[in-house]
């Protein structure tokens, strides 16, 4: 039997490395409720940190950690590239969220955020949805993302969603030349709260679909949709997604998705879609640039939701979500820009922009503290 002197120092070693930069991760464990969720919190130098909370049956509490470590990395990019006043940070609960929701299991959930003291807000992603953090928010005031009937900006899958159709529109005029979506197919994977509400507007703007889902109803909807407006939405099996004759790949559902075997398969000209860390990791860029895939970066594309639920702590207000929303082509547009003229990839020319922006407020608002009352902060 191994003897705690012998087993601590090498575990510990291995989650400081597996943490790298992160300034912090909880682990929250409830056994009265069944909660058990990981929250990372990844860097606080724009702000506190932000990020949605997924709720997924993961495998291994090592395969949650890896996730909750990568999407609140994504997160602090996510914010720096919208120019918001947060830093990054995500929550996972593990479990299954058809079965093992409840709504004393997202109460502690809410202290468990509350405990942190405003160092992270959060509110819904994948497996989750807003009325989750009504039950965490009787805890917490750090839930960014309410219903609108509790005085929240409502469904942030709405925003998310048009922040993807405007990053496509700037990929089709880096492409073609123009906005227009007249008749170009896309390959959409993931019909769920974002992607649904994408294939909608790609159908009304014109465009044909591809479309791949676990759940057979959500693509069953879309295809009556799509045959209503006179439109053609062809489902496809699972990864058969990947071959998909279409202009552009639409990934809506989970990340990891582009990768060796998946990139051989692609025939798109672009990759643009709401799912979180598209890429199994970030030397792909450079093979998708070698084969003359325009891959837009995803946490600019998907950066909608995050811009309705943070600024909604000025108090709801559509119009100003819209317009900020809208600026997402225009920071996509120079990050191609960047890209071409530095003859680097799109994910390089992304990061630079965001670290630039990181550094330099360095000096100013150097790491978050809850003590200083948050000039955003309408709520506490
Ligand atoms: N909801 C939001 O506002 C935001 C979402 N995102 C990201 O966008 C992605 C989608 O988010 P939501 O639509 O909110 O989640 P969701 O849970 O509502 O929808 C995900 C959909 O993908 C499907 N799906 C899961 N695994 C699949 C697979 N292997 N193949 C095909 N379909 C699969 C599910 O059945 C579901 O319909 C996630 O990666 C999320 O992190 C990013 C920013 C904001
Ligand atoms: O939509 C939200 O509530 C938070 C945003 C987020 O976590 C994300 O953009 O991945």
């Amino acid at each position: 039997m191994k003897t705690m002197t012998q087993t601590t120092p090498a575990l510990s070693a291995d989650l400081f490395e597996k943490m790298q930069e992160h300034e912090q991760i909880v682990f929250c464990n409830d056994p009265a409720t069944g909660l058990k969720a990981i929250i990372a919190i990844h860097n606080t130098t724009l702000g506190p940190a932000i990020g949605g909370t997924r709720m997924r049956n993961y495998d291994s509490t090592e395969e949650a950690l890896e996730d909750v470590l990568r999407l609140s990395k994504g997160m602090t990019y996510k914010c720096a590239a919208a120019d918001l006043d947060f830093g990054g940070g995500k929550g996972v609960i593990i479990g299954d969220p058809a079965t093992d929701k409840s709504p004393e299991l997202f109460r502690a959930y809410g202290q468990f955020v509350e405990s942190l003291n405003g160092r992270f807000y959060t509110g819904t992603d994948m497996g989750t949805v807003l009325e989750d953090f009504v039950h965490s928010h009787r805890e917490t005031n750090c839930i960014a993302g309410l219903p609108e009937e509790y005085g929240g900006g409502g469904e942030t899958s709405i925003p998310t969603a048009l922040g993807v159709l405007y990053s496509i529109k700037a990929v089709a005029k880096t492409l073609y030349g123009t906005e227009n979506l007249l008749e170009k197919t896309f390959s959409i994977q993931g019909l769920g709260k974002v992607g649904f509400k994408l294939a909608e507007h790609l159908l009304e703007e014109g465009a044909n679909l591809y479309v791949t889902d676990i759940n057979p109803d959500t693509i069953d909807a879309l295809v009556q949709k799509g045959s209503f407006m006179g439109r053609s939405v062809i489902p496809v099996d699972g990864d058969a997604i990947y071959q998909a004759p279409a202009d552009m790949f639409v990934p809506c559902a989970i990340g990891g998705i582009i990768n060796e075997q998946t990139i051989q398969q692609l025939t798109v000209k672009a990759i643009v879609g709401a799912a979180n860390n598209q890429l199994l990791t970030e030397d792909l860029a450079l093979v998708l640039k070698e084969k003359g895939i325009l891959y837009a970066p995803d946490y600019i594309v998907n950066s909608g939701g995050i811009i309705q639920v943070t600024d909604e702590l000025y108090s709801p207000n559509k119009e100003r979500v819209l317009k900020k929303t809208k600026a997402i082509y225009h920071s996509l547009l120079e990050v191609f820009e960047q890209a071409a003229q530095q003859n680097i990839t799109t994910v390089e020319a992304a990061n630079e922009i965001c670290e630039r922006r990181i550094e330099g407020r360095k000096n100013r608002n150097s790491f978050f503290s809850p003590r200083k009352r948050a000039k955003w902060d309408v709520r506490h």
